[in-house]
């Protein structure tokens, strides 16, 4: 059974995350709402990245929460994080992600296969998901016979197969040409929105971000504009984008 009723998607709380002296997250909250598309953006090595990781259970914060749904991460040991992060989430990156031994068609099925579904359904499932996303006839040629555009939806349909409640995605349009990131952007947001799965989305590019409901600025390891954390009805907010509201 789900964990995830209509409450947030992902609650993170005053992140902080060091490697070295690097100071990469210096104490950021916000809110990931059931279906929304959120763009993170800001200067090159302002956290990002490390975010992104942080809120998807990858990197561990030396300070602050995540919550996926109703777990703590910081509760829960490697292999559950894995297995939480396998169940609902779903991962796109800029490039280079799809095993190159592997046909489109098994490239897709990997995520399905891991979470136990047998080889036949998983085969089916992953057939009509590159169907939806208009590349069926690519099933049996391998990543290093797709055009870059052709890769990013492969790598699409591999991260919507299993129906994940949140996609992170770390410039997934930086390696393809302005047509092909267009239409992978449109073909991303039209199928997160139809699954209702929500869309971190890390991006230099402010035509990527335009997809997006709404933007935050992450700077030095800091939100320095955006709203983080929507109010409540109940007027509780929390968040804005320089910190508690009070
Ligand atoms: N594994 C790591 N080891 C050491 N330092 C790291 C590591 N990962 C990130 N950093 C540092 O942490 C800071 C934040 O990096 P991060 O990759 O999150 O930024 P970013 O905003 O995603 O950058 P970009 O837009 O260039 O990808 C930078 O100073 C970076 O050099």
């Amino acid at each position: 059974m789900s964990d995830f009723g209509t409450d947030v998607v992902i609650r993170a709380r005053d992140l902080h995350l060091s490697f070295g002296q690097t100071q990469a997250l210096r104490g950021i909250s916000l809110d990931v709402y059931p279906g929304e598309i959120l763009a993170v953006m800001g200067p090159s090595g302002s956290g990002k990245s490390t975010l992104l990781h942080a809120l998807a259970g990858v990197l561990v914060p030396d300070a602050g929460t995540v919550r996926i749904g109703n777990r703590m991460l910081g509760e829960l040991d490697q292999t559950e994080r894995d297995d939480l992060r396998l169940r609902e989430c779903g991962f796109v990156f800029q490039s280079g992600q799809l095993l190159p031994d592997l046909g489109a068609l098994d490239n897709v099925t990997i995520p399905l296969l891991l979470a136990g579904v047998k080889r036949r359904e998983a085969l089916a499932r992953a057939r009509f998901e590159l169907e939806r996303l208009d590349i069926a006839e690519c099933a049996t040629r391998y990543p290093a016979e797709l055009s870059g555009g052709q890769a990013q939806r492969v790598a699409i349909a591999r991260a919507l197969v299993a129906r994940p409640r949140v996609l992170f995605a770390d410039e997934p349009t930086g390696a393809l040409d302005s047509l092909a990131a267009e239409h992978t952007m449109i073909a991303l947001t039209d199928l997160a929105r139809a699954d209702g799965t929500a869309i971190v989305l890390v991006t230099h590019d402010a035509r990527t971000a335009a997809y997006a409901d709404r933007e935050i600025i992450v700077r030095d390891g800091k939100i320095s504009a955006g709203i983080a954390v929507l109010p409540t009805s109940d007027g509780t907010a929390a968040f804005t984008a320089t910190g508690p509201r009070r």
